[in-house]
């Protein structure tokens, strides 16, 4: 253990060594490197939900364009401002728009029938591309948003549905480009949901669709930080947003999503492209063969951390908790071995932003009450709601909203609920209490932010030491400045068990670059974008911090400051304290692109310290 109570591993012959030395008493540190994201979607669209999947650690808000409106987005992302707004985090989290691409999906069903229905196995039903069917499908007719699609289907075809545990056979190709397919293992279709025949060659282009330029126009019109490509199987589709970015495709990362066999394929030359990569193993586990999965997540990876471009695993991470209010071990070593073949990012899909059923919220709110900290309670309910004793027997007889119901038009079943109950008056301490819906879906969405926990269990056992000398063997000599200040860096982190390493960076690149060679700690990175700050949450072991205090007349004053507030930071967010190491890297002279000095300091006592970090007369310095 170091002096911050954290494990540092020690030096291994090999990493069957470092592996067999992993110990289940192991000591957790401080902080957290992989970053989460969170789709978001009805069932935590609302300002108080978001402050709290801040509060607990997610560091990106992903916005699937797949669903819902352009309207019901413009909401969303007023809605997260806001609670970026009222947490006030030094570090405010991203926002990611991903435009639906050439993915093949259903339409909507007709409102009366709900937005999902289950099919028996031996139903029949056709599949269309007619415009008029497109918002009213239903148990004999499915609207499919490719015409490609259809004319590519042949009979005895497989089709697999939503994430392919519906799966039906094509029967026969119908006039006017339909299909008539059979039930083969029977399963539920949901609105706007994936349709797959495995291995089918994709659209002979891979390009922007009319609605994909449309979401990009809304992503720049509202300012967002970052494009997540779905469905890119050829760099083309980066150059087409990089067109329609302009001057912002230098500030707005663009990730592509690897979903087919296509983009495994052209894995290169996409990473070659776009800023970072998706690995989106919902629809890859649909193209490829399931026990080839784990090769894709693996090489992709890998190729991505030697790209040094980041990387996000996603689908599935802990998919029994849209239903259940703990992983299943599988989904918690799953998250761990992401983390463990190098991921950047991990990503919650339908455990975030699909509603629970209400009902189920309200049976199993007295479940998850001991998990709500005290302070929860005392975030405001809009209207102050009689408390419902957990004991009560509800006896609300209405009509139930569907699983993608809105956390308002839940609250309004909820109030309903509370009204016709015989008992509205709490015999309990108020913790024991159903306060207001939202608290009842909370705590499940807190707990998929567990991922977290698992996270930072993770990230103890990679030996860093053997991983940097991977990377370092395959960086070229000779090296250029940027690179070499970079490993300089991390070299330094793992000599002297630093507790963090403190970058000023402008574009950000001097953060990333450090961050492609995996130091053993966090890289506070301090700058005063608001775009840089929020496009390094992609990034493994980078906080960013954003400090934009206006500028000191002379430039080292203006550095030291920007230190002092990222010391201040990371030891109030406890990654540091006094006497601490830390190795701080600095450029030069103004401007980006001068980084080329990394020092080591002692962490001084804050509150009595002028501040001074790059003068060279500093008692702090250990130097290098
Ligand atoms: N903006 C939204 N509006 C309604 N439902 C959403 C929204 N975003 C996500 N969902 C729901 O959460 C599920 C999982 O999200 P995601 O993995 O992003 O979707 P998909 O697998 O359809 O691309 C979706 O299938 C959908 O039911
Ligand atoms: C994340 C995935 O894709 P989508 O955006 O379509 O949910 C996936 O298939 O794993």
């Amino acid at each position: 253990m170091d002096s911050e109570g954290a494990v540092h591993r020690g030096q291994f012959d090999s990493r069957l060594a470092q592996i067999c030395s992993l110990s289940v008493d192991s000591g957790i540190r401080p902080f957290r490197m992989t970053s989460v994201i969170c789709t978001i979607g009805p069932a935590c669209d609302n300002v108080d939900t978001l402050c709290e999947l801040i509060d607990t650690g997610m560091n990106i808000c992903r916005l699937n364009m797949a669903h819902s409106t352009l309207e019901y987005h413009k909401k969303l992302i007023h809605n997260i401002r806001e609670a970026v707004h009222r947490t006030n985090s030094p570090s405010p989290v991203a926002i990611a728009v991903e435009i639906a691409g050439q993915g093949v999906r259903t339409g909507n069903f007709v409102s009366s029938l709900g937005d999902e229905l289950t099919m028996k196995k031996g139903h029949e039903v056709v599949l269309t591309n007619e415009a008029s069917l497109q918002n009213s499908c239903d148990e004999s007719t499915l609207y499919v948003n490719s015409l490609y699609f259809l004319q590519q289907a042949q009979p005895g075809n497989k089709i697999l549905i939503g994430d392919g545990l519906l799966s039906l056979l094509v029967k026969e190709k119908m006039d006017g480009d339909r299909i008539l397919a059979q039930v083969e293992t029977e399963g539920q279709v949901g609105n706007m949901c994936h349709v797959h025949i495995p291995k089918m060659v994709p659209a002979p282009e891979n390009k922007l669709t009319d609605n994909d330029k449309e979401c990009i126009n809304f992503a720049l019109e509202h300012n967002v930080d970052m494009i997540f490509a779905a469905w890119t199987w050829t760099p083309n589709v980066v150059r087409e947003i990089k067109d329609m970015l302009g001057e912002r495709a230098s500030s707005m990362k663009i990730v592509a999503c690897i979903e087919n066999y296509a983009a495994v394929k052209n894995i290169s030359a996409i990473l070659e492209e776009a800023d970072g990569i998706m690995v989106a193993r919902g629809d890859l586990g649909m193209d490829l063969p399931l026990e080839k999965v784990f090769l894709a997540q693996k090489s992709l990876i890998g190729l991505a951390n030697v790209a040094g471009k980041p990387v996000i695993c996603a689908a599935q991470m802990l998919e029994s908790m849209s239903i259940n209010p703990r992983p299943t071990r599988a989904e918690a070593a799953d998250v761990a071995n992401a983390i463990l073949d190098g991921t950047d990012c991990v990503m919650l899909s339908g455990e975030t932003a699909k509603g629970k059923a209400p009902v189920k919220a309200l049976k199993t709110v007295c479940a998850f009450e001991s998990a709500v900290p005290a302070k929860n309670l005392n975030m405001p309910p809009k209207k102050k709601p009689k408390l419902l004793p957990c004991q009560t027997k509800l006896t609300f007889s209405g009509t139930f909203p569907s699983t993608d119901t809105s956390v308002g038009e839940v609250e309004k079943v909820a109030s309903e609920a509370r009204m016709s109950t015989s008992e509205s008056t709490p015999k309990e301490p108020l913790k024991r209490h159903f306060q207001t819906t939202w608290l009842s879906l909370y705590p499940w969405l807190r707990k998929c932010l567990n991922v977290k926990q698992i996270a930072r269990e993770a990230e103890m056992a990679i030996h860093h030491d053997y991983v940097y000398r991977q990377l370092r063997l395959i960086t070229v000599v000779p090296t250029d400045t940027q690179h070499a200040t970079a490993m300089s860096a991390v070299e330094a982190a793992l000599r002297s068990k630093a507790a963090a390493i403190i970058v000023v960076t402008n574009s950000g690149r001097s953060a990333t670059s450090i961050a492609r060679y995996r130091p053993p700690c966090l890289i506070v990175a301090v700058t005063k974008s608001h775009h840089v700050v929020k496009g390094l949450h992609l990034h493994r072991s980078i906080y960013p911090v954003l400090h934009d205090a206006a500028d000191c007349e002379e430039w080292s004053d203006d550095i030291d400051f920007r230190i002092h507030h990222a010391l201040s930071i990371s030891k109030q967010r406890g990654y540091i304290k006094t006497g601490s190491i830390c190795i701080l890297v600095t450029g030069h002279m103004p401007g980006a692109g001068w980084t080329n000095t990394v020092r080591t300091i002692v962490v001084p006592d804050l509150d009595k310290t002028p501040g001074h970090y790059t003068n060279l007369g500093n008692q702090s310095h250990l130097g290098i």
